[in-house]
């Protein structure tokens, strides 16, 4: 979890979060200013409840001291948005949750990095950074998918007007789906059909929104190494990696993700350094 609040492009406020014995949050904002501020960024990476409680409690502290501040809350990553929609009796709709606890201050314009869904911008009106955005700020992964010998790989369904938007913003040459194929009786998802024939001497560059376990790309992957495809290249904004990234070895070539998720250097990864300035 890691929250800065900035009041202009020098000058940021120091927070301090701590936990009482009863499971309760605590802020306490220092250096702040003499006067009422009118605009302050948060920067937040919201990764637990007691996060999402210390962001709630922030703000509510800086309005405090500043009534009529203009909050701009970028959350890269927005917890829940991927829970966008109730699947079955007796359960939650999460992210409609998260929408009403976000709306409690009124005042307060959101930014998201690549959303999971339309559900979860329209529940919380939050402006959306596209994934072509982040993308343009490495230059290397932009002249890839701008190479004549690129093929963007769409992974599902879902993901066909991001991977649509991608590729006309690079001018990527071709496009190949992909198909997730599920058991009937379950609904489980079983392998991930490359919609493609062979693609000799071809770079794959795979892109999602987010990487969590990796099971969709190392489906997708197995797919495009029995097309021979000769290099397999993995975009996803988000790069959770809960099953680390050894499980790409031999699959997938090189990585790319945003520092949405921050990881330790490693050879196969490449963190896109990208942020909103301030009053941006
Ligand atoms: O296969 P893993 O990496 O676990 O999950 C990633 C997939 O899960 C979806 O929500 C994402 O949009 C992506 O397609």
């Amino acid at each position: 979890m890691s929250i800065t609040v900035q009041i202009s492009n020098q000058i940021q406020i120091i927070a301090q979060f701590i936990g009482f014995s009863g499971g309760e949050r605590h802020v306490q904002l220092t250096n702040l200013p003499e006067e009422p501020m009118t605009e302050v960024l948060i920067r937040a990476n919201v990764r637990s409840s007691d996060g999402m409680m210390d962001l709630l409690l922030l703000e509510d502290a800086l309005l405090r001291h500043s009534p009529d501040v203009q909050i701009d809350l970028e959350l890269p990553y927005l917890p829940y948005a991927r829970q966008d929609r109730v699947c079955a009796t007796g359960q939650a709709f999460s992210m409609d949750v998260m929408a009403k606890l976000l709306h409690l201050h009124p005042k307060r314009q959101i930014a998201v990095w690549d959303a999971h869904s339309a559900v979860s911008l329209s529940l919380t009106q939050a402006h959306n950074v596209l994934p072509e955005t982040i993308i343009a700020h490495s230059e290397s992964l932009s002249t890839l998918l701008r190479d004549q010998n690129t093929v963007l790989i769409c992974p599902d369904k879902g993901a066909v007007p991001r991977c649509e938007a991608i590729q006309k913003a690079f001018n990527t040459p071709r496009m190949v789906y992909c198909e997730k194929k599920r058991d009937p009786s379950t609904g489980r998802i079983l392998r991930s059909e490359v919609l493609a024939d062979d693609l000799s001497g071809k770079t794959a560059v795979i892109t999602d929104d987010i990487c969590d376990g990796g099971m969709t790309f190392i489906g997708i992957a197995q797919g495009l190494r029995a097309l021979n495809c000769q290099r397999i290249v993995l975009y996803a904004t988000h790069g959770i990696f809960s099953k680390g990234l050894s499980v790409f070895d031999g699959l997938i070539d090189q990585i790319y993700t945003s520092n949405s998720f921050i990881h330790a250097s490693q050879p196969q990864l490449t963190q896109i350094n990208f942020q909103h300035p301030f009053g941006g």
